[in-house]
């Protein structure tokens, strides 16, 4: 019997600020899959490894591969069929891939392909797991939980890994290739894909003022999110800890009230953990979110950098245009030009539904 069905992930915004590697928010741009299974067309083109017809339109179409070995959407797939020792998309699988969400930019384009890919092999082999066990797969691919959770589960989310013990962390710390070999065949070498522990991730749901909207300004440049944590430093002082710890609690709630006290969520969206070192990775980063306040800019509420950028995430209630106008206008200063995007958040994570 021919099936049909469509998953659609949220991009995301992750750490606002303070909340390096805990704080996300899925953003109503959606990574969409139209998934096609039908047995009486086994095999359409050469590339159709694993049984799988790979399309794709939007961005990242000049780059993306279209080999299911490669692609990270099936890669991710394959690694959990494999897990439950199935090796094959069912035949005459086509997916198609619809994506608005740029590459390297800071809007969890990976995070929303690892999640969409998750779910990709939920659907076809009909594996029944819940969101939460969903969440463990994406987690052993992509190791930071704030993207993976905003895109699984939807909305304002704060998220931690679980401490696992030795016995799980035999089987959780395993290097990225073991995980996801490239090509995806690595698995036919003998290799059993490492199951992910139960659990690893933990999160909550705050909830989230609806006066906020959230402004994206998208350079028209790629930073990896790879390069972007090896400008970290590998320890922190004391004081750098506490004034994240300080602004990142009261941040979780200021968002939440109505009306948004922009003072209180400009202040606490203040960051020393990670934005201070990727300046040098994205040039007019120190001037935008040093000088465009609450004060020049009304309607703002407070700037960071959209995960490990080179997005810039303005949080505010009104006056949109002027202030992306502003940030624009940095950007340019600099020779880099930019699209930007009004968005809000996507309540409710990634989706199947089935035609
Ligand atoms: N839809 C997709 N299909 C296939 N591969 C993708 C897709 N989206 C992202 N990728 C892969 O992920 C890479 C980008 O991941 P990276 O973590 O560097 O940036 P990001 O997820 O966009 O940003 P951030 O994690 O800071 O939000 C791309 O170069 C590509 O290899
Ligand atoms: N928390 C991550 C998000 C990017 O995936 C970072 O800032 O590196």
């Amino acid at each position: 019997m021919p099936r049909k069905f469509t998953v659609k992930v949220p991009a995301s915004s992750a750490n606002i600020g303070p909340g390096f590697d805990v704080l996300g928010i899925g953003l109503n741009l959606f990574l969409e899959l139209n998934v096609n299974i039908d047995p009486s067309h086994p095999k359409q083109s050469a590339n159709d490894a694993f049984n799988c017809k790979l399309t794709y339109e939007g961005e990242g179409e000049e780059d993306v591969p279209l080999d299911p070995n490669q692609n990270l959407l099936t890669r991710t797939a394959l690694y959990v069929l494999r897990c439950h020792e199935i090796r094959d998309f069912p035949i005459g699988t086509h997916v198609h891939v619809k994506n608005p969400i740029p590459l390297g930019r800071g809007l969890g384009s990976s995070g929303a392909a690892v999640v969409a890919g998750v779910m990709l092999a939920n659907g076809v082999a009909n594996l029944k797991l819940s969101k939460s066990r969903m969440l463990d797969f994406c987690l052993m691919i992509e190791r930071h939980p704030d993207n993976i959770t905003a895109a699984m589960m939807g909305g304002f989310v704060g998220s931690y890994l679980r401490e696992l013990s030795a016995s799980e962390l035999e089987r959780k710390e395993i290097p990225l290739a073991e995980v996801l070999p490239q090509p995806a065949g690595g698995y036919d070498t003998g290799l059993t894909p490492p199951i992910p522990p139960m659990k690893i991730g933990h999160h909550i749901k705050y909830d989230w003022c609806k006066e906020i909207k959230c402004i994206a300004i998208i350079p028209d440049f790629e930073v990896s999110t790879a390069k972007s944590r090896g400008v970290l430093p590998g320890a922190y002082t004391r004081s750098d800890l506490v004034f994240n710890l300080q602004r990142l609690a009261v941040l979780t709630t200021a968002l939440t009230k109505s009306p948004p006290d922009a003072e209180l969520i400009y202040a606490a969206m203040q960051d020393k953990v990670h934005q201070p070192y990727r300046k040098t990775l994205i040039p007019g980063l120190n001037e935008i979110t040093s000088s465009i306040t609450p004060n020049t800019y009304p309607g703002l509420l407070g700037i960071c950098l959209s995960g490990a950028g080179p997005t810039i995430l303005a949080l505010a209630t009104d006056h949109f245009d002027d202030i992306a106008a502003a940030i624009l206008n940095i950007f340019e200063k600099e020779n880099i030009t930019c699209k930007w995007k009004l968005l809000e958040p996507a309540y409710d994570g990634a989706v199947m539904e089935e035609e």
